[in-house]
């Protein structure tokens, strides 16, 4: 509930995916810019291995800006630094957005690192698998409000990131596309990817897209409701800022709870089953024909590139 003490508010916070609205802390009641106010700027960025955050402390807003070379792939590494760095945002009682982007120009993220699921044991396999579904608790579950700046192409893992975020912007270029692509690789969107998906575009979209791997340009991305709008490329930040301040008149309390009650059976049904998803995963990916086919499609990357 929020309530006015002495210039305080008493705000709810703390991870929807896990508790639901868990605690009440006090956060101070700003007036916030309605547009970011380069003038008055005052970042604090942390973490800079595979992204740079920054919280402007005058709105609120802190803006992920992943920038992994070459492609903003999924490392465990990088999954285990953007839960840190979602958790540290999420306890921030200064923070109540985040703005995730890429610093790749043409990428926004190239999904599951191929890598990971290459060639691995068992055990890593299953480590990086808790690391992959961690990174959606935490992003879907968030009660920041999230927006999704996808400034380049967002294959996979990438699309999941911006699924699981509350609103997506994307570059208006027709050389960018977006989709859950797995089945062109041989393998199969677990059902939590599914359920991101259903959420945004609805049942019938998403069965074609997952069944064929489809992969939208950005103007049939919008057209399918995949992402909410296009903007030119230089004006993604500036927009997502905007849409952002927007998000933020609205009173905390009333959007988590709602958020919450919107998300909360999607986020149970992993976290019930989220033992039995790791051991999925692993016996999946452990298979000759699966490892097959991803050997192949790693060979082709690098041939596309020659
Ligand atoms: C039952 C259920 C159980 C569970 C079943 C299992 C469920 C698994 C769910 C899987 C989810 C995923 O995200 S799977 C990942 C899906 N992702 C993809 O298909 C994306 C593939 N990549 C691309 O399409 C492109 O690379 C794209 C991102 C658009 C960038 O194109 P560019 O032309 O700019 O760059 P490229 O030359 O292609 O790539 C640059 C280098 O990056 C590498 N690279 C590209 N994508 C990479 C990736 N995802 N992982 C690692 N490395 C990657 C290339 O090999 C090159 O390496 P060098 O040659 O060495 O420089």
């Amino acid at each position: 509930m929020a309530v006015l003490l002495n210039g305080l508010r008493l705000v709810s916070s703390g991870n929807l995916s896990l508790h639901g609205i868990k605690s009440l802390q006090y956060k101070s009641t700003r007036i916030l810019c309605q547009l970011p106010c380069k003038s008055s700027y005052q970042g604090r960025p942390f973490s800079n291995k595979n992204m740079t955050v920054e919280l402007d402390n005058n709105t609120g807003v802190a803006v992920i800006q992943m920038k992994k070379p070459p492609v903003n792939s999924l490392s465990l590494e990088f999954l285990t630094e953007f839960a840190i760095n979602m958790e540290k945002l999420e306890m921030d009682r200064e923070c109540r957005g985040v703005v995730l982007t890429s610093s790749n120009p043409k990428i926004f993220s190239a999904g599951l690192d191929i890598n990971e699921m290459y060639g691995k044991t068992p055990e890593h396999s299953g480590e990086f698998w808790r690391a992959v579904q961690e990174m959606w608790l935490k992003l879907y579950g968030s009660n920041m409000v999230t927006i999704a700046a996808i400034n380049g192409s967002s294959p996979a893992g990438g699309c999941l990131m911006a699924l699981a975020c509350d609103y997506r912007i994307m570059a208006d270029n027709p050389k960018y596309a977006i989709g859950l692509n797995e089945t062109k690789l041989g393998i199969v969107a677990p059902f939590w990817f599914k359920d991101s998906m259903i959420n945004v575009i609805g049942r019938r979209a998403t069965e074609h897209s997952l069944q064929l791997g489809l992969m939208y340009s950005a103007s049939n991305a919008l057209k399918i409701g995949l992402v909410d709008q296009l903007v030119a490329q230089d004006k993604i930040m500036t927009h997502a800022l905007s849409v952002m301040s927007e998000w933020l008149a609205i009173p905390d309390h009333a959007r988590q709870i709602t958020k919450s009650m919107m998300r909360k059976p999607t986020l149970d049904r992993l976290l019930t089953n989220r033992e039995s998803d790791i051991q999925n995963f692993v016996n999946f990916i452990s298979k000759d024909s699966i490892q097959k086919s991803l050997q192949l499609y790693l060979e082709m990357l690098k041939q596309r590139k020659s």
